[in-house]
C-alpha cells in the first residue's frame, strides 16, 4: 500500500457517546496519520478524556467508528485484546503494580499476554527503560520512585507493547511542577521518533512545541482543527478564545 492510499493510524468517524442522559461525545471526527502527534485541549468536562478512552474501547461508544491502523476496534472479545495491544495507554495516575519491581511492571504484559520469553522480555524492558532514563531505577519498586520516575516507568510499560500509537491522558497533572519537564521530554523524544500520539494535556508549551495539530473540544464537540501556531495566534470561534483567554490570566 503505497502512503498515499494507507489509512490514517487512528479514525475516529461519526462518534457519539452518552452517559445516561449526559450527551459527553457528539459526532466526532478525528483522523491522525501516522506519525502525527494530535495534542487535545479543551475546558473541564468537554469529554476529552472520553475521547481518549473510547479509542482503546475503555469506553463503548454508542455510534459511529473507531479504527487504529485501518482496523475497526470490536465492542468486546479476544479480536479486541489483540487490537487494544496495538494502543499504548498513559493516564494521570500511573497505575504501576506496587509489588513488583520497575523493570516486572514493564516486562508484565509482554510476558502474559504476547508470551514473550522472560530473557527477551526483560531485555527489551531495560532497553525501554533506558529510552526512558531510568535503568538505573529498573530493580527498585514504585514507591521508591518519584512521581516524574514513575509515569516514565509507565509509558516504558505501554511502550513494551509495541503499539501504533500511544494515547495520554493528562500524563503531568498528578505530578509535582519540578517534574513535569522529564515527563514532557520524554514524550517529545517519542514524537521525534515518529510515534503517533493523542495527548489530552493542560501543558500549553508541549501543545506548542510538540504537537502538529491541536484539537479544541468543547461541550462534546470538536470545535477547532488547526496547527498550533493557528490555535494560539488566531483561534476562530468564541469558545477557543474565551478558553484560551482564561488559560493566560491564570
Ligand atoms: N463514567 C462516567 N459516568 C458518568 N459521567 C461521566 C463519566 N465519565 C465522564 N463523565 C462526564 O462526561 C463529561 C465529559 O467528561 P471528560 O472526563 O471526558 O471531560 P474532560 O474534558 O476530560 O474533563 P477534565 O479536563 O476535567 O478531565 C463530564 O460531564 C463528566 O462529568
Amino acid at each position: 500500500m503505497t502512503a498515499a492510499s494507507a489509512p490514517p493510524m487512528i479514525r475516529v468517524a461519526g462518534v457519539d457517546k452518552f452517559f445516561g442522559p449526559l450527551h459527553v461525545l457528539k459526532n466526532v471526527q478525528l483522523e491522525v496519520p501516522k506519525g502525527q502527534v494530535v495534542v487535545v485541549l479543551g475546558p473541564s468536562g468537554s469529554g476529552k478524556s472520553t475521547l481518549c478512552r473510547t479509542i482503546n474501547r475503555l469506553e463503548p461508544i454508542d455510534s459511529g467508528v473507531i479504527e487504529v491502523d485501518g482496523q475497526p476496534l470490536p465492542a468486546e472479545g479476544k479480536e479486541l485484546a489483540r487490537l487494544r495491544a496495538d494502543v499504548g495507554m498513559v493516564f494521570q495516575s500511573f497505575n504501576l503494580f506496587a509489588h513488583k519491581t520497575i523493570v516486572e511492571n514493564v516486562m508484565l504484559a509482554p510476558t502474559k499476554v504476547r508470551k514473550t520469553p522472560a530473557a527477551e522480555a526483560r531485555k527489551t524492558a531495560m532497553e525501554l527503560l533506558e529510552r526512558v532514563g531510568i535503568a538505573n531505577q529498573a530493580d527498585k519498586f514504585p514507591a521508591q520512585l518519584s512521581g516524574g520516575q514513575q509515569q516514565r516507568a509507565a509509558i516504558a510499560r505501554a511502550l513494551a507493547m509495541k503499539p501504533k500509537v500511544m494515547l495520554f491522558d493528562e500524563p503531568t497533572s498528578a505530578l509535582d511542577p519540578e517534574m513535569v519537564q522529564e515527563v514532557l521530554d520524554v514524550m517529545t523524544g517519542l514524537a521525534k521518533d515518529g510515534m503517533t500520539m493523542l495527548v489530552v494535556t493542560h501543558e500549553m508549551g508541549f501543545a506548542r512545541k510538540a504537537a502538529d495539530r491541536v484539537i479544541f473540544m468543547s461541550d462534546g464537540e470538536v470545535v477547532e482543527d488547526s496547527t498550533p501556531e493557528e490555535f494560539f495566534s488566531a483561534p476562530k470561534s468564541n469558545r477557543a478564545k474565551d478558553f484560551l483567554g482564561k488559560i493566560l490570566t491564570h
